[in-house]
C-alpha cells in the first residue's frame, strides 16, 4: 500500500529536491567554471561545444531553443538519448546541398528559389555540407551567419581551410562578393551569377574570410595559430580608405555613428531590432544584433566600424575573440526561429513559433489559416499539415516541427479528409449476444460507452468518474467478444470477490463454476473462462501463461502507472498481445501526465514506443545533472485531444447526474483469504456456540454476541486492505463507519501509520470536539478519511464535502445505517453518493445483511423508507441456504427485535476485547494488532505499495 504524504510533506520534499539540484546546479558550475578558468584564451582554445554550451550536466530545456549555444549542446545530447519523434526530413538540418544552399535565399523568396538554385550555390554547398552534416538540425543559422561556423568540431575548421568555397558560401556576412553587388543580396539573395560572383573575389578577401572563419570565433585549429594575425592585418588593411564609424552603448542597445553609406544603411534595414532616432539621425539596435552588424560591416570594403569600447573585436586575434563572445549576448538577430504544431482541436493545429515575417507571409497562403488574437498564433485545419510543413521547410531560418506521428497516426482520417467533419457519430453496437440482463440494465451514458468501446476495436481506458459503473460496462464489452474468452481480469486484491459477484449478477448465463477467483500463488490462472487475479498474484504467475489471454480487463489500471514495478512489468507484455485491453480507472493519472503512459501504450502499443519521446512532448522533459526529469506537464490541451480520440473515454459525475440515483450501494465481497486462520478457529468456534442445543437465552445472546465480536475480529485485515486501496485508488475524502472499537482503532492506527489525514469520532468524543473535528474534516484538502462509530456519529454531523461512505461493519438496525448514510447525502451534497457495505462471507454478516434487507422491506411496505437493498442482496447471494443457517438467522432476528436487546448488544460489542475467549470488556490485545500486522503483510501487499509510493518520483525520471 502506498504510504500517502500530507500535502505539506509533499511541499516540504518538494522546497528540499529544488535545494539540492539548485546546490548541485552551483557546486557544477563552480567546478566548471574552475576547470575552464575565466580566461577568454582558454575558452577560445576549447571546442564551439563546451565553449557553447553549458555544463553538460546543467539543466536545460532541449525543447526550448533560448540560446544557440545551448540548443547545439542539447541538440547533441538530446538526439543521442531521444526518441525524437520527428521525421528526419522535417528537421532543419543542411546536411545536402539543396537543403543547405537555402541559408543564402531572401526569405521572401522561398517557393521560387526553392527548386532552383545557381549552379554556385550547389557548387559551393556540396563543398560545405560535410561540415554541415556535423552540424546538429538546430543549429540556428544566426550562429553559422555570424561567424561560429569555426567553431564547430576543429575537423569542420580544417575542412573550411581546405574548401576556400565552401568558406565564402557559409560566411556571408563576410562575403565581399555579394556585397560588392549589393547588401541586399548579402542578407538573403543566393549569388545568382557564378560568373560575376567569383571575379567580383579579390584574393585578400578569401584569405579575410578564412582567417574570419578560423579565428573570428576563437576556435583555432592546430596549426592555424600564426596565420591568423596575418589575415587580420589584411582584412585591416581596408580601414585606411573606408568611411568610419563607432558603435556606442546605450542601455541595453547601441547606437552607431557614422556619415551616409548606403550598402550600410541596406545593411542596417535587415536587422530585426533596427530603430532610427530622427533627433540624432542615428541607428541604434538591440545588442542582440550587435554581432550579426559587426561581421556585416567588416566586409562592408566602404566601412570601418569601431566595436563597442569593452568588447573587443572578434577580428583582433584569436586568444581575445573569446572575450568579444563572453562579453557580448547571441545574436539571434537572422531571426533563426524555432517552433512546433500543436493540436488545439480534433480538427485544427497551432504553429507555436516565433515570428518570422517569411513564415506569415507563407501562413497567409494556407487556405484554412486563422489568427487567434488571444494566443497570437496562426492555425490551420488538419489536412493543410503536410502542405505547411512542406513549405515551411524551404525557409531555411525557420524550423517547424511536425506534429508527431503518433498524432498524425491517430488522427489520420482528419489529416485526409477535404472537408473538416467535427464528430464522427459512434455507431451502436449490436449486443444482441450478451445476456439481455446486463443489456436492459445500462444506463443511457453506460450504453454510450459500450458502444465506443466496441467502436475502438476492444481497446480502450474507460476513465468514467468514481461510481458510474465501470464495471458494468466492462463486463458487457468483455461478453460482446466473448468468442475471444477465457477472459482474464485483473483488480486489486480487496475486490476480487466484488467482480465475481458482479460476473455473476450480470451474466446470468455464465455458470458459476466457469470463476475462477485466483487466490493463492499454487491456483491456475487459467483454470476458469473468467479469470480474476489481483495485480500481486499476475506477477508471480504470469509463467504459467502457455497461450495469451485475448480479452483483458484491468481494473484501477492506474496501478500500472509506474513502469518499474513487478504489476506493471507482468501486466505490459499480456496487454500488448491481447486483442481486447478493457483498462479501468477513475483516477488514470492522479498527479501528472507521466502516469498516463503505461496506460496508454497498454491500448496502444504503437503510440510513442520510446517513453522519453512522451516525456519530451506532454512531461515538460528536462535534463537534470542526475538524470532526465519527466515530472511537469505541457502540451496538455494535445494530451487530452490524443487520449480522447484514440484510447479514452470519460465521463464525469455532473455530466451524467440527471441518469444517476442520488445514492448508489454497492456490496463489496470482502477477500474470505484475508481472515486468519486463528480468527477463522475463532468465527467458526462462535457459529457453532449459536448453534449448540438447550442453551437459555442469555447463553444464546452471549453466543451470538461472541459471533459479531469475532467477526469484527476477522474482518479487520479486509477492511483496511480495502481503504488503502481506494485511498491509492484516488479517492479523495470518505467516511467510514465501524462499530467496534477494535475496528475503529486498528483503521485508525492503520491511517497514522500511512500518514493519512483523518478524524475520529466515537462514543467518546464530547459534543464539542465533534464540530471542529467535522470543520477539519471538510478543511482537508486531499485525502482525509473520517473514522466514525456507526452508533455515536450517525446523526447530526454533515460531511458533505465526501460523496463515499463506507461500512466496515454491518448493524442490524437498518434505520441507524440510512442514518449514517446521510451523514453525506444531505443539503449542500450535489453529487450522486456512493455507499459500500464490506461484508465478509462465513460471518455473521451472512445473517445481518438479510436482516437488514427484511426490515428495509417492511418498512418500505409501511411507507417509511424508500431504500431498497434487495438488488444488492440478489446480487451477493446473500441468502442462507442451509437449515443451520437458518437457525442462526432466527437467532439473530430475534434477538434484535425485543426490547432492550440493542443496547445490551451496542455495550457489550463497543468494548470486546478480542484477546479474551468470552469476548469481555477489555482493552485491544496486541493478538490483535499482530494479526493485522501479519494478514496487511502476508503478500506483503502493505510494504510493497509503501515501497511504489516513495518510488513514484522515481519512475519518472530516467539516469542518463
Ligand atoms: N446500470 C446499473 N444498474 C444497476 N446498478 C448499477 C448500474 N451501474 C452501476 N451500478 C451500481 O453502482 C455501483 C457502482 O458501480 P461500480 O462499482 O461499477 O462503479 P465504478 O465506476 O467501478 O466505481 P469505482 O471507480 O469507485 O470502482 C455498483 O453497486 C453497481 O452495481
Amino acid at each position: 500500500m502506498p504510504l500517502r504524504l500530507t500535502e505539506e510533506q509533499r511541499k516540504k520534499i518538494e522546497e528540499n529536491r529544488q535545494k539540492a539540484l539548485a546546490r548541485r546546479a552551483e557546486k557544477l558550475l563552480a567546478e566548471q567554471h574552475q576547470s575552464t578558468g575565466s580566461s577568454s584564451s582558454i575558452i577560445a582554445s576549447n571546442s564551439s561545444q563546451s565553449k557553447q554550451g553549458p555544463p553538460p550536466n546543467l539543466p536545460r530545456d532541449p525543447s526550448k531553443p533560448v540560446n544557440h549555444g545551448v540548443v547545439f549542446m542539447q541538440q547533441n545530447l538530446s538526439s543521442s538519448s531521444s526518441d525524437d519523434q520527428r521525421p528526419h526530413s522535417h528537421s532543419f538540418h543542411l546536411s545536402t546541398p539543396e537543403q543547405a544552399k537555402g541559408i543564402w535565399k531572401r526569405q521572401g523568396d522561398v517557393p521560387t528559389a526553392c527548386p532552383d538554385q545557381s549552379p554556385l550555390s550547389q557548387m559551393t554547398l556540396t563543398g560545405i555540407s560535410p561540415l554541415l552534416a556535423q552540424s546538429p538540425p538546430e543549429v540556428p543559422s544566426q550562429q553559422l551567419l555570424g561567424g561560429t561556423l569555426g567553431q564547430g568540431h576543429p575537423q569542420a575548421s580544417h575542412e573550411i581551410r581546405s574548401t576556400p568555397f565552401a568558406n565564402r558560401t557559409h560566411e556571408p556576412l563576410a562575403k565581399a562578393k555579394s556585397l560588392q553587388k549589393t547588401p541586399a543580396s548579402f542578407f538573403g539573395q543566393p549569388p545568382r551569377d557564378p560568373g560575376v560572383g567569383a571575379k567580383a573575389v579579390r584574393p585578400s578577401t578569401l584569405g579575410q574570410d578564412i582567417s574570419d572563419t578560423n579565428c573570428g570565433s576563437g576556435s583555432v585549429a592546430p596549426g592555424t595559430e600564426g596565420r591568423c594575425p596575418q589575415k587580420l592585418g589584411a582584412s585591416l588593411h581596408k580601414a585606411g580608405s573606408s568611411q568610419k564609424g563607432t558603435c556606442i552603448r546605450s542601455g541595453d542597445r547601441f547606437q552607431v555613428k557614422i556619415g551616409y553609406n548606403a550598402e550600410l544603411i541596406a545593411v542596417f534595414k535587415h536587422l530585426p531590432s533596427r530603430s532610427y532616432d530622427p533627433a540624432t539621425k542615428t541607428w541604434n539596435f538591440s545588442m542582440t544584433d550587435y554581432s550579426a552588424l559587426m561581421k556585416a560591416a567588416q566586409s562592408l570594403p566602404t566601412v570601418t566600424l569601431q566595436p563597442l569600447e569593452g568588447a573587443e573585436d572578434s577580428r583582433a586575434s584569436p586568444s581575445t575573440a573569446g572575450v568579444a563572445q563572453t562579453c557580448l549576448p547571441a545574436a539571434p538577430s537572422l531571426a533563426f526561429v524555432k517552433g512546433q504544431c500543436v493540436l488545439i482541436s480534433r480538427v485544427r493545429f497551432e504553429a507555436d513559433i516565433g515570428y518570422s515575417e517569411d513564415l506569415i507571409a507563407l501562413f497567409k497562403q494556407m487556405e484554412s489559416r486563422n489568427y487567434d488574437v488571444k494566443t497570437r498564433k496562426w492555425n490551420f485545419l488538419l489536412e493543410e499539415h503536410s502542405k505547411l510543413i512542406q513549405s515551411v521547410r524551404c525557409l531555411p531560418q525557420v524550423q517547424l516541427d511536425p506534429l508527431p506521428k503518433t498524432l498524425t497516426l491517430a488522427f489520420a482520417s482528419q489529416l485526409e479528409k477535404t472537408s473538416p467533419c467535427l464528430t464522427e457519430p459512434i455507431p451502436e453496437a449490436d449486443l444482441s449476444g450478451v445476456d439481455p440482463k446486463l443489456v436492459s440494465n445500462l444506463l443511457p451514458f453506460q450504453r454510450a460507452g459500450v458502444n465506443f468501446a466496441i467502436a475502438k476495436r476492444g481497446r480502450l481506458l474507460l476513465a468514467d468518474d468514481m461510481g458510474l459503473g465501470k464495471t458494468i460496462q466492462a463486463i458487457c464489452i468483455a461478453a460482446f467478444y466473448q468468442k475471444e474468452w477465457p477472459l482474464l481480469v485483473v483488480v486489486p486484491s480487496s475486490v476480487r470477490f466484488t467482480w465475481e459477484q458482479a460476473f455473476l449478477r450480470w451474466l446470468p448465463s455464465l455458470s458459476p463454476d466457469r470463476i475462477n477467483v485466483v487466490v493463492t500463488s499454487r491456483d491456475r490462472l487459467m483454470a476458469g473462462l473468467v479469470n480474476i487475479v489481483s495485480f500481486d498474484l499476475l506477477s508471480k504467475l504470469e509463467k504459467q501463461l502457455k497461450t495469451p489471454f485475448k480479452v483483458v480487463i484491468i481494473d484501477e489500471s492506474h496501478f500500472l502507472k509506474n513502469i518499474r514495478t513487478a504489476r506493471c512489468r507482468a501486466a505490459m507484455p499480456l496487454l500488448k498481445v491481447a486483442k481486447r485491453v478493457i483498462l479501468l480507472s477513475g483516477t488514470p493519472a492522479m498527479s501528472r501526465p507521466a502516469e498516463l503512459y503505461t496506460q496508454i501504450i497498454g491500448v496502444r502499443p504503437t503510440f510513442f514506443p520510446q517513453f522519453h519521446a512522451f516525456g519530451l512532448r506532454y512531461c515538460d522533459a528536462k535534463r537534470q545533472p542526475w538524470g532526465w526529469d519527466y515530472s511537469g506537464s505541457s502540451n496538455l490541451g494535445e494530451l487530452k485531444l490524443l487520449l480522447e480520440e484514440a484510447v479514452m473515454l470519460r465521463r464525469l459525475k455532473c455530466d451524467v447526474l440527471a441518469q444517476l440515483p442520488p445514492k448508489q450501494r454497492k456490496i463489496v465481497a470482502l477477500v474470505p483469504g484475508q481472515i486468519s486462520t486463528k480468527a477463522r478457529a475463532a468465527l467458526d468456534a462462535a457459529a457453532k456456540e449459536m448453534t449448540t442445543m438447550n442453551k437459555t437465552k442469555r447463553q444464546q445472546k452471549e453466543a451470538l454476541l461472541l459471533f459479531f465480536n469475532r467477526t469484527a475480529e476477522a474482518k479487520i485485515p479486509s477492511v483496511i486492505e480495502y481503504i488503502l486501496d481506494l485511498l491509492e485508488s484516488g479517492r479523495e475524502k470518505f467516511l467510514v463507519f465501524a462499530h467496534h472499537k477494535v475496528v475503529l482503532s486498528a483503521i485508525t492506527r492503520e491511517l497514522e501509520k500511512k500518514h493519512v489525514p483523518h478524524i475520529r469520532i466515537d462514543g467518546s468524543t464530547s459534543s464539542a470536539d465533534r464540530e471542529d473535528l467535522c470543520q477539519q474534516f471538510h478543511l482537508f484538502e486531499k485525502h482525509a478519511v473520517a473514522v466514525l462509530s456507526i452508533t455515536a456519529a450517525n446523526m447530526g454531523l454533515t460531511f458533505s464535502s465526501a460523496d463515499l461512505v463506507v461500512f466496515a461493519e454491518l448493524f442490524w438496525n437498518p434505520g441507524v445505517l440510512l442514518q449514517a448514510e446521510d451523514r453525506v447525502h444531505r443539503i449542500g451534497q450535489s453529487s450522486s453518493v456512493s455507499i459500500h457495505y464490506l461484508v465478509a462471507r462465513g460471518t455473521a454478516d451472512d445473517y445481518l445483511w438479510p436482516l437488514i434487507q427484511e426490515k428495509i422491506k417492511v418498512l418500505g411496505e409501511a411507507g417509511l423508507s424508500q431504500t431498497n437493498f434487495s438488488e444488492m442482496t440478489e446480487a451477493t447471494n446473500y441468502f442462507y441456504k442451509d437449515p443451520k443457517q437458518q437457525k442462526i438467522y432466527d437467532l439473530f432476528q430475534k434477538s434484535f427485535e425485543e426490547d432492550g436487546s440493542d443496547m445490551e448488544l451496542l455495550e457489550a460489542a463497543e468494548s470486546f476485547d478480542p484477546g479474551s475467549a468470552s469476548g469481555a470488556p477489555g482493552s485491544d490485545s496486541q493478538d490483535l494488532e499482530d494479526t493485522v500486522d501479519e494478514i496487511t503483510l502476508m503478500g506483503s501487499p502493505v510494504k510493497k505499495r509503501r515501497y511504489e509510493f516513495f518510488d513514484n518520483f522515481d519512475s519518472f525520471t530516467f539516469p542518463l
